[in-house]
């Protein structure tokens, strides 16, 4: 198109052209082939063939410069002169055929009027012919698009079918010009509006292709009686703009149809990168998961080791009964204790040990105290020493009954006197299983006490079959429950 908004180009450009008294219009178009190969680029998306801005035309076909004081006819007639249109030429080059450019009306020969030429797209849509080859490629296009071109096409126009008029097939007419360079001969190339690779496009593009190529078909019939022009230029400009109007939103259409497909792609290759992630993200939380429940079941494993009371019955909240007042003097012996520190054991024919102890003394109302004693190795947590029984008062004294039963296969009874908080008995009788393990225990003291601190203290003699009293276990524990 003339750069109408360009006033320094237009100028530019209306000099090379050396036409006079006329003014071009947005329907003005010149040839692609008056411009230098620099003065195009290529469209990044599609490597499609842009005019340059900054473009004026240099290639002219003039043998001679024009003089202003020429005459104009004589100057129109050279010009003219060069060009050869000849009707009914076999096509020289691509199929095209050769026509005769002198018998164009004189307004121009390679500029090309654009309203005349839409209003041909238009006519040969009535005539049936785009029709024909519209429905060929429509059958490419999506329903929405096709139905626009239709609706669109039908309500412009407006005029019957004129079965006699050229079918778009002839469109490939081309015009040589005397320097034998070849274009179509609307003097626009379609490469200049189809892109290349939609079918939309090309069936657009070709319509564009066929809107400029038409001005010579139309005006062939009446030799340049412009006059002879079934329809009048009103009609023409109308049809013409409406029609480019519908052509320019089409390849709008299509270019927006494509970037978005193409965008639609891009997010569905985000998409599926993204869901990869995913799966890996997923696969390492389902391995965490497992080691995390691995853990939860050692930790639980290592908390019933520390905390064994949990596991047993009296740690189950169930109503305590009333303390039965024959045992009061030894409540303060009541509860859960745990060795702390870790207690000491040794012996003359023995290495020092330590182990932990967990001892529940309790009652249910009875008038005794129930007890059992839970020894486990420090390091290993594994049981070791066990024993469990009673503790008696006798009623109004502070006499006191210690009944034990050993896992060792000893049972022993001990007794000795309650003053404050400090218990001290000593056996009074002692069995054991016929195949107990020597050295035999003859004697056994005990003393238990509660300190100042809130502690509980244990100190355990004894006397075997080999050894004189002597201290076998001192042990502390704190209280666990209330
Ligand atoms: C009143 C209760 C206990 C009695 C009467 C008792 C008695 C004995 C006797 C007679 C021996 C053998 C001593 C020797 O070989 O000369 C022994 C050894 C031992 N006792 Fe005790 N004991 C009692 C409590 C405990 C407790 C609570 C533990 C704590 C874990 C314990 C740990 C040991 C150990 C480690 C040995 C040495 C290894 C063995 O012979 O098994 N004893 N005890």
């Amino acid at each position: 198109r003339f750069p109408l908004k360009d006033s320094k180009r237009l100028i530019q450009w209306l000099k090379a052209v050396q036409r006079d008294n006329w003014t071009p219009t947005k329907y003005s178009f010149l040839c692609s082939e008056h411009f230098t190969k620099e003065s195009f680029s290529k469209r990044l998306e599609d490597q499609h063939r842009l005019l340059k801005p900054t473009a004026v035309p240099t290639i002219f076909p003039f043998t001679e410069k024009k003089d202003e004081n020429q005459d104009y006819v004589k100057s129109r007639t050279e010009i003219a002169s060069q060009i050869l249109v000849r009707d009914g030429d076999q096509p020289r080059e691509g199929g095209c055929e050769v026509v005769e450019r002198t018998s164009y009306s004189d307004q121009d020969f390679m500029v090309m009027q654009g309203s005349n030429e839409m209003e041909q797209v238009t006519f040969q849509t009535e005539t049936g012919s785009v029709t024909e080859q519209g429905e060929k490629v429509c059958g490419q296009v999506e329903e929405p698009l096709r139905r626009m071109f239709a609706d669109n096409l039908v309500t412009k126009t407006g005029l019957q079918k004129k079965p006699e008029r050229p079918s778009v097939d002839n469109c490939c007419e081309s015009t040589v010009h005397a320097e034998s360079w070849i274009t179509d001969r609307s003097g626009v190339s379609i490469d200049d509006f189809t892109p290349p690779v939609s079918g939309a496009c090309k069936f657009i593009g070709s319509l564009h292709s066929y809107s400029f190529s038409s001005k010579h078909t139309r005006e062939k019939p009446s030799k340049g009686d412009t006059d002879a022009n079934p329809m009048s230029i009103n009609e023409v400009i109308i049809s013409a703009s409406g029609t480019c109007k519908l052509i320019d939103s089409l390849h709008s259409y299509c270019f927006s149809s494509r970037q978005s497909k193409s965008e639609v792609c891009c997010l569905r290759e985000q998409v599926e990168k993204k869901n990869g992630e995913l799966k890996l993200l997923r696969q390492k939380i389902n391995r965490s998961d497992s080691q995390v429940k691995k853990l939860k079941e050692k930790l639980d494993e290592l908390e019933k080791i520390n905390f064994p009371y949990l596991n047993s019955l009296l740690s189950q909240d169930c109503e305590t009964p009333q303390l039965n007042p024959v045992i009061e003097p030894l409540s303060w012996m009541l509860g859960t204790w745990l060795s702390d520190p870790p207690g000491d054991g040794d012996y003359p024919t023995m290495k020092p040990f330590q182990y932990l102890e967990e001892v529940h003394i309790s009652h249910v109302g009875q008038p005794m105290l129930n007890f059992s004693f839970n020894a486990f190795h420090p390091d290993t947590r594994k049981p070791m020493h066990r024993e469990c029984g009673f503790i008696r008062l006798k009623p109004d004294t502070n006499k006191v009954a210690f009944i034990s039963a050993q896992n060792t296969g000893l049972v022993e009874v001990e007794e000795g006197e309650v003053n404050g908080q400090e218990l001290s008995i000593a056996s009074h009788s002692i069995a054991r299983i016929s195949f107990a393990k020597k050295p035999h225990v003859e004697q056994i003291t005990r003393t238990f006490r509660l300190n100042s601190d809130g502690k509980l203290e244990q100190t355990v003699s004894m006397a075997t079959t080999t050894q004189p009293m002597t201290r076998h276990l001192h042990i502390t524990y704190k209280k666990v429950t209330p």
